[in-house]
Parts: structure tokens; C-alpha cells; sequence
């Protein structure tokens, strides 16, 4: 099994994304954008566009989804219903179809049992990203989680890993960032913080080797092994 490779220096913090890192929540993104376009009198959007269009936060979704479905010249009027809509769903859809990736709860286990500080760092908004992980059992590991509405910038911009360093009292250099996107190696490389992939995510319908992180891995066993 491939071990981490070696970071500049020694980690004291660990910052994991959640779509698609985590939670497999292409389920709960299609019932809810798809229960958003009845309301607006459209189609149902195939997955796989769905999967292409997850990891820049709920706006992006919603813009890509109306794009896909109807002439690109209603998007803008569109929005403002769209967004209360797809609110209304999310928050009662919210991790009906969601599933925990294999070795995720252990991995965070071994991260917290290795004495690192753990921050959930997500562009999902921190009201559905709360709920979803008490939903799924995952909220208590974290000293903190960071939506893509808690900060005026979300990924790809550093801040909201530079703002969560600060809370935990630690450098970005000591804080690795896990992802699933090159939306994370872009925020991670911009605030100076080593980072891994997760290949079983979604990553704009790119393969995570092409993202640039310090490694992607398979399986959450590989994320500090006990043997
Ligand atoms: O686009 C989203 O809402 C999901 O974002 P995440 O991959 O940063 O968790
Ligand atoms: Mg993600």
C-alpha cells in the first residue's frame, strides 16, 4: 500500500472536503435539482451531468442544471426561484441517498487517534453540511466545519483553509487538505497546504490523477495505515 508522501512539515491538522471525498451525495443532489425542475415545469437532469457540476458550491449547480436544460438566455431570470426551490428540496432530501465512502469514519478515527485537529472544509452551504454530517454520524471528529456561505470566497480561493488553520492554531503547512477535486488542490496550493485526492470522487468529470495533488488515493485505508 503506497504510504502519504513525505509534506514539508510535520501534520497537526487535517482538513477534509465533502462531496465526494467523505459522502457520495450524487444521489441527494440529483432528487433535489431534479424535484427543483419539476417546479419550474422542466425535465429531469441525467447524473452524469449532475456529477460534472458538483464541487463550486450550490450556485454553480444550479446555473450549470438550468443551462443544461433550457436556453441559456433564461439562467439569469431563473436563478433567484431556482435557488429558493432547490433550498426547499435539499434541506428535506438532505442525505436520503447519501453514503458514507468506505473507510471514511476509520480514517477519521486514525486522524484524530495520530493527535491531528480535524476541520470539515466544504463548498455544500454549512447548514446542509452540518446536518448531513449528523445524518450520517460524522460531525463529532470535527472542531469545526466551514461551508461555502461561512466566508465571503469559498474554494477555489484559500480562504476558507486559511481561515480555518487560524481557528485550529495551525499553519497551512501543517494542515493537509483531503479532497476529492481539483477545486481542493487549487484552494490547498494557494494557502500553502499540502494536499491529498480521493479517487472515488467526482472532480468535474476529470480523473483525480490530472488534479495536480501530492497524491490520490483508492481508498481511505491509505490515509494513515495502522500497519
Ligand atoms: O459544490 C458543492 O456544494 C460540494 O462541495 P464540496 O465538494 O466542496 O463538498
Ligand atoms: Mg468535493
Amino acid at each position: 500500500m503506497p504510504a502519504l508522501p513525505p509534506f514539508d512539515r510535520p501534520l497537526r491538522a487535517a482538513l477534509f472536503d465533502l462531496d465526494g471525498t467523505l459522502v457520495d451525495t450524487l444521489g441527494d443532489f440529483v432528487a433535489a435539482l431534479d424535484a427543483m425542475l419539476a417546479d419550474l415545469g422542466r425535465a429531469p437532469v441525467p447524473a452524469a451531468t449532475v456529477e460534472t457540476l458538483i464541487g463550486q458550491g450550490s450556485e454553480h449547480l444550479i446555473r450549470g442544471v438550468l443551462a443544461a436544460t433550457g436556453p441559456a438566455e433564461a439562467v439569469a431570470a431563473l436563478e433567484a426561484p431556482a435557488w429558493a426551490a432547490y433550498q426547499g428540496h435539499y434541506r428535506r432530501l438532505n442525505g436520503r441517498r447519501a453514503r458514507i465512502y468506505p473507510g471514511a469514519a476509520a480514517a477519521l478515527g486514525r486522524a484524530q487517534a495520530a493527535g491531528l485537529q480535524l476541520a470539515c472544509v466544504t463548498n455544500k452551504p454549512a447548514e446542509f453540511a452540518e446536518a448531513l454530517l449528523r445524518h450520517c454520524g460524522l460531525r463529532a471528529p470535527f472542531a469545526l466545519v466551514c461551508g461555502g456561505d461561512t466566508h465571503p470566497r469559498k474554494k477555489p480561493d484559500p480562504l476558507p483553509l486559511q481561515a480555518s488553520c487560524a481557528a485550529l492554531g495551525v499553519a497551512p503547512a501543517e494542515a493537509l487538505m483531503v479532497g476529492d477535486s481539483s477545486n481542493d488542490v487549487r484552494a490547498a496550493r494557494a494557502a500553502g497546504c499540502p494536499v491529498v485526492l480521493l479517487s472515488h470522487g467526482y472532480n468535474h468529470g476529470e480523473p483525480a490523477q490530472a488534479a495536480g495533488a501530492d497524491a490520490v488515493l483508492d481508498h481511505f485505508d491509505q490515509l494513515w495505515p495502522t500497519a
